[in-house]
Formats: C-alpha cells, structure tokens, sequence
C-alpha cells in the first residue's frame, strides 16, 4: 500500500509486524417490525490499521459505507473479504488512506454474522503521519499517545468520523 503512494514501506511495516490482531464476531438477529428504524452497528470507523472482514450469510445485506455523504450497501462475495482502512492508517499515511465510515443495518426475517479480523500497531506507538508519507505535502493530521488515542476512542459514543476529524490540523 505504501509504494501504491510512492512512499518507503519500511516503517509502516514496522508498526504492524508481530503485533496483535484483534477479533470480532457480531450476530445480527432478524428485527421483525422494525427493521428500518434500527441499526445493528452505528456509524464508525474502526480504530487500528486493516480490518478484514467476512460475512457469513453472504445473501443477507448488512454491511454500508459512507461515501460523498451517502450510504452504500456493500455486497458481501462468498467466502470473499472486505478489507477496510482503520483510523491509525489514516493518520500515520497523512490521510493518503481512508478511514471509512461504516454501519450495519438489520434485515426483517434473517440473522447475519459477520466476523471482523482488526490489526492494530504497536503499542506504544506515537499515532501521526511517517515523514515517508509527507514529502510536498503539510501535516494534517496531529499527533497523539496511541494508548490515549484508543482510551477517547473506546469511551466515546460510536459517531462516524468526528473522533479523527478532532485530530485533524487546521489547513
Ligand atoms: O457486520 C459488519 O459487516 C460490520 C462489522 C464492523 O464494522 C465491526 O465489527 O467493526
Ligand atoms: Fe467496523
């Protein structure tokens, strides 16, 4: 992903090598008579760098993002992964990746499972753009203690993008 941007691999590489992956199960139960008015996940990003994400009822629609302010439904391939951009990648790449917004939604008459593979930094880890991703371009983003960083993300409200675009500098 980093030569993808013309920048060196090497120390993106070394937040994540050997560190802890994290996983998620989340069962979705069919909501009968009010599917439309509910959500089974709120709006948010996750926090760390990958998530790979696998759904196993793949006939059952779940999974939106948010692009250009509008919600997408994703279509989940059999057996297939959906891998999403999380927060610290965003930040360390100078916002050359995207964090994406997403949600779930609930179905009427059918449960859904999906399973969320997360694979976060080194703990210690200051959370703010590598020089590698900035050459010709300013700072956008602050930097944060990563151990602070997950402490507001776990405390607040699940709210979309609000948390990152706190962090962000005025440009
Ligand atoms: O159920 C889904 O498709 C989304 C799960 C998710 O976003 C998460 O576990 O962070
Ligand atoms: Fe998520």
């Amino acid at each position: 992903m980093a030569r993808g941007v013309g920048a060196e691999s090497a120390s993106l590489r070394a937040m994540f090598e050997g560190q802890t992956q994290g996983m998620r199960v989340n069962y979705y139960p069919p909501c009968r008579q009010q599917a439309d008015r509910v959500l089974g996940l709120a709006a948010h990003t996750d926090a760390g760098g990958l998530t790979l994400l696998q759904q196993k009822n793949h006939d059952v629609q779940g999974l939106q993002v948010k692009k250009d302010g509008r919600w997408f439904a994703v279509k989940a391939l059999e057996g297939a992964f959906i891998v999403n951009v999380g927060d610290v990648l965003e930040i360390l790449s100078n916002g050359k990746f995207t964090s994406v917004e997403h949600r779930a939604v609930i179905h009427p008459t059918k449960k859904r499972i999906s399973v969320a593979l997360f694979h976060y930094p080194c703990q210690d880890m200051v959370d703010g753009p590598l020089p590698e991703f900035m050459e010709g371009d300013e700072v956008r983003y602050g930097s944060t203690n990563y151990q602070d960083f997950l402490k507001q993300y776990f405390t607040e409200k699940l709210d979309g993008r609000k948390h990152l675009e706190r962090l962000k500098l005025e440009q």
